[in-house]
């Protein structure tokens, strides 16, 4: 089958492989789960007859509280009649479905909404208003999508009048807030003005006439403003092809065509069709144009087409194989993750104003190793490439929302107050994130006890990044560790800013610590093998044992380190310096995150085929820190086998492990031998092993030696559907977390995070 390409040959997926992911697996692209149990009888009267008739009366009594016992508070309907699908034009209800199924998607995956697409078949205005009005119970906003203008803005002006929920038409607004934030970053680069720039807008129909509208309210000069439709362009007296909405915003000129009114033009907005803008117009635009060709799915102009005519455009489109993509999956999943939860009754200019602030701002900010992966690793910086976030940056999901329900706040359209904001920003990256929800509570934590962290290698770019993040986010201060002239150089050539408060550098090499730390050392390693002048060398020249001395000594309160060396070499550096704490054992732990379940691992780092004697430390170990990252631990000492069965030489150890632990007086749950099936599986647990002293599928899984702790989590980690952090390294005197080679800087975020929460709060 033909591939998709755009006019210069560039082909990015196939028509095959599109169907291809449409068909394969489960049709479609979305599917809905229960949040609930439904396992039992008892689970059914609860969830059905005849539990569930006490929140139904409930409601019946308060409507409000249908956002407690429902799903309305996060659900979102995707509505279309599929008349303007994407650029695609008039194609019908059914054939839109995909688009929406695809909006859904986007909803929940980026801002966690639940969300669920309507097809409605029907062109006629008074029929779809209908359809969609008698649905409000169901949800908590109303997503419209591809319906053509001008029914549209009837469509939506009526039923927001309708409705108490917030009905917002995607193609308007949604594109209106994306194509502003854009067009702030791109006249802040070119150094002009709102106030005298002059804009050419083709299209006149939903997406047009509503960044038309907001760019207006932002303080755009209507008379700079020349919109154009498939007639040419809208001027004052025109009558053919005209409606209200075009007739608002009719130009006072003589220009007629696209053509003579692209002449000399700053900016262009395209939202018509692909194909639309020819090289003669680009070439006629004034110096430095901004040229955003929004038609979905190929532009009205491809980049390698202005690419050929000129060099010096700021270039944006609606795809994401490009740079600068303008599209609205920037915005709704955000505006409405906002809007729900202040409970909005509308989303209105203020919180469009605010969402297109919040995004053009985003776009100056040092970006995450996350965004530059969605680069293939080259790192976008603030610049005519850049000039708007990308959609898998995830930060947005903590600045939109925020900024959007502040907005609704201030402007008297919330029915619910969030009075900590940066405490919702942090709840929002949890809402995706994982790793973030779980560790939440911590980060918190550290938060309030602001602790010093030393970054071993600092001169390396992303630990630079995460220590400077670490510090950003309040965590505490980063001490970044290095040559002072390699760490500013580095810094300056990636665009950070290292002058802040809360960031320290320090120079190993001129630092007035260095003879205490030679002292130190060498009392330590003298009997070891260790002259004088190898540890000045290690002290000198290794900023593990460096970093490692501050800790021991209380130059710092952890230290992080790993990601340009192997895990065993870091290990070796930090034990020189470092003992295990008085009655504990050095081990690592590997944190599993998985649909909903964290369980630890252990021991994932240290000890390579542990005695029956190691392992019962290993589980002791291990149990502390679940304890102490807040869950009760239930240990299962893993084997092939489970009690006795079968009988084998490897199973002993772990047997005798339990033997071990029975002698000892330890305050958690442990049994086994036992095989992971039946650790995690309860009901197999009980109905098998009805004597099995753990109370509840294992949270802690001590392996019975490291090959297969190894491979246990590497292979979750690679078959996906799971997190998994750490190796968290445990049992030492002072707290110091070894990050794994090449780690990106939201990893070593995580491991300054958790080395500053074991250094005792
Ligand atoms: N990047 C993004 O995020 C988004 C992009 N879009 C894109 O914007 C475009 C319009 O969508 P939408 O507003 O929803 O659709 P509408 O049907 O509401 O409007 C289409 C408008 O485009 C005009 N038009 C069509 N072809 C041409 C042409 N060759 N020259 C000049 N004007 C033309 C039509 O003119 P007339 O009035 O004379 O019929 C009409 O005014 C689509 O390509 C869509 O993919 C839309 C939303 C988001
Ligand atoms: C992106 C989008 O909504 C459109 O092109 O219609
Ligand atoms: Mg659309």
């Amino acid at each position: 089958m033909a591939a998709d390409k755009t006019p210069k040959g560039r082909a990015s997926v196939t028509d095959r492989e599109a169907l291809d992911f449409h068909a394969n697996g489960r049709p479609g692209k979305l599917e809905i789960t229960p949040t609930k149990p439904m396992a039992t009888q008892r689970d059914l009267s609860l969830a059905y007859s005849p539990g569930v008739a006490v929140p139904v009366k409930a409601i019946a009594a308060d409507p409000a509280t249908a956002y407690d016992y429902t799903t309305r508070g996060n659900m979102v309907a995707v509505i279309s009649n599929g008349t303007a699908i994407l650029g695609l034009g008039n194609l019908g209800a059914l054939a839109s479905k995909p688009v929406m199924e695809g909006k859904s998607v986007l909803f929940k995956r980026f801002a966690d909404v639940d969300s669920i697409d309507l097809e409605v078949d029907t062109e006629n205005v008074d029929e779809f208003i209908n359809c969609v009005r008698y649905l409000g119970p169901s949800f908590g906003g109303i997503n419209l999508e591809d319906i053509k203008a001008p029914e549209c803005f009837i469509i939506e002006s009526r039923l927001r009048e309708l409705m108490d929920i917030p009905v917002f038409h995607d193609d308007q607004h949604g594109t209106a807030i994306i194509a502003a934030a854009g067009l702030i970053n791109a006249l802040e680069l070119t150094g002009r003005d709102l106030k005298t720039t002059k804009l050419v807008c083709n299209g006149a129909g939903a997406a047009a006439i509503a960044c038309i509208e907001l760019i207006k309210a932002m303080g755009f000069n209507p008379e700079n403003i020349i919109l154009c439709d498939t007639k040419g362009v809208i001027y004052q007296g025109r009558t053919e092809g005209m409606n209200q909405w075009k007739s608002a915003h009719a130009a006072k000129t003589d220009r007629r065509s696209l053509e003579e009114a692209m002449k000399g033009a700053d900016v262009v907005f395209g939202l018509s069709q692909k194909g639309a803008f020819t090289d003669e117009m680009i070439r006629s635009m004034a110096d430095q144009p901004i040229i955003f060709a929004m038609a979905n799915p190929d532009p009205e102009i491809t980049p390698e087409e202005v690419a050929q005519i000129r060099d010096d455009a700021i270039m944006a489109t609606g795809r994401s194989d490009y740079p600068n993509q303008v599209n609205n999956v920037l915005g709704f999943p955000y505006i409405f993750r906002g809007a729900l939860d202040v409970r909005a009754v509308q989303i209105n200019d203020a919180m469009k104003i605010a969402a297109a602030q919040a995004l053009a701002d985003l776009a100056r900010e040092d970006v995450p190793d996350d965004v530059a992966a969605a680069y293939q690793g080259v790192r976008p910086r603030f610049g005519p490439q850049y000039i708007i976030p990308v959609p898998f940056d995830p930060r947005l999901i903590s600045a939109i929302p925020v900024a959007v329900a502040k907005a609704a706040m201030d402007s008297g359209v919330a029915r619910r107050d969030i009075t900590d904001l940066a405490l919702y920003g942090r709840q929002l990256s949890a809402r995706i994130d994982p790793i973030a929800a779980n560790t939440q509570d911590i980060f918190e934590r550290v938060r309030q006890y602001q602790k010093r962290v030393v970054f071993a290698e600092a001169e390396e770019e992303q630990v630079m990044r995460a220590a400077v993040a670490y510090m950003a986010q309040g965590l505490g201060t980063a001490i970044l560790l290095g040559r002072d002239d390699v760490i500013r150089a580095t810094a300056e050539k990636a665009g950070i800013e290292l002058d802040r408060p809360g960031i320290e550098i320090v120079n190993a090499r001129i630092s007035t610590r260095v003879e205490a730390y030679i002292d130190y050392l060498y009392e330590r390693l003298q009997r070891e093998g260790y002259l004088l002048r190898d540890v000045q060398r290690l002290i000198h020249n290794d900023r593990n044992h460096f970093a490692a001395c501050m800790v021991a000594l209380g130059d710092a309160d952890a230290m992080v380190t790993g990601t340009t060396r192997n895990y065993a070499t870091a290990l070796a550096d930090v034990r020189r310096c470092i003992d295990a704490k008085p009655g504990h054992k050095v081990i690592g732990v590997s944190m599993i995150l998985a649909r909903g379940r964290t369980v630890f691992v252990a021991d994932t780092a240290v000890h390579d085929m542990p005695t029956a004697d190691d392992l019962a430390e290993i589980a002791i170990e291990a149990a502390r820190l679940a304890k102490r990252m807040g869950h009760e631990p239930r240990v299962a000492m893993l084997a092939y086998s489970t009690f006795g069965q079968p009988i084998g030489e490897r199973s002993e150890r772990v047997r005798e492990a339990v033997k071990i632990l029975d002698g000892q007086r330890v305050d958690f749950e442990y049994d086994g031998e036992m095989g992971a099936d039946v650790a995690l599986n309860l009901e197999r647990m009980q109905q098998q092993y009805p004597f099995c002293r753990l109370s509840g599928t294992a949270n802690v899984l001590v392996m019975p030696a490291i090959h297969s702790a190894a491979i246990s989590t590497r292979m979750l980690q690679e078959l996906g559907g799971s997190t998994v952090i750490g190796p968290l390294l445990v049992g030492l005197d002072k707290s110091v977390q070894i990050a794994p080679m090449g780690a990106k800087d939201s990893d070593i975020v995580n491991m300054a995070a958790i080395a500053a929460y074991n250094a005792g709060m």
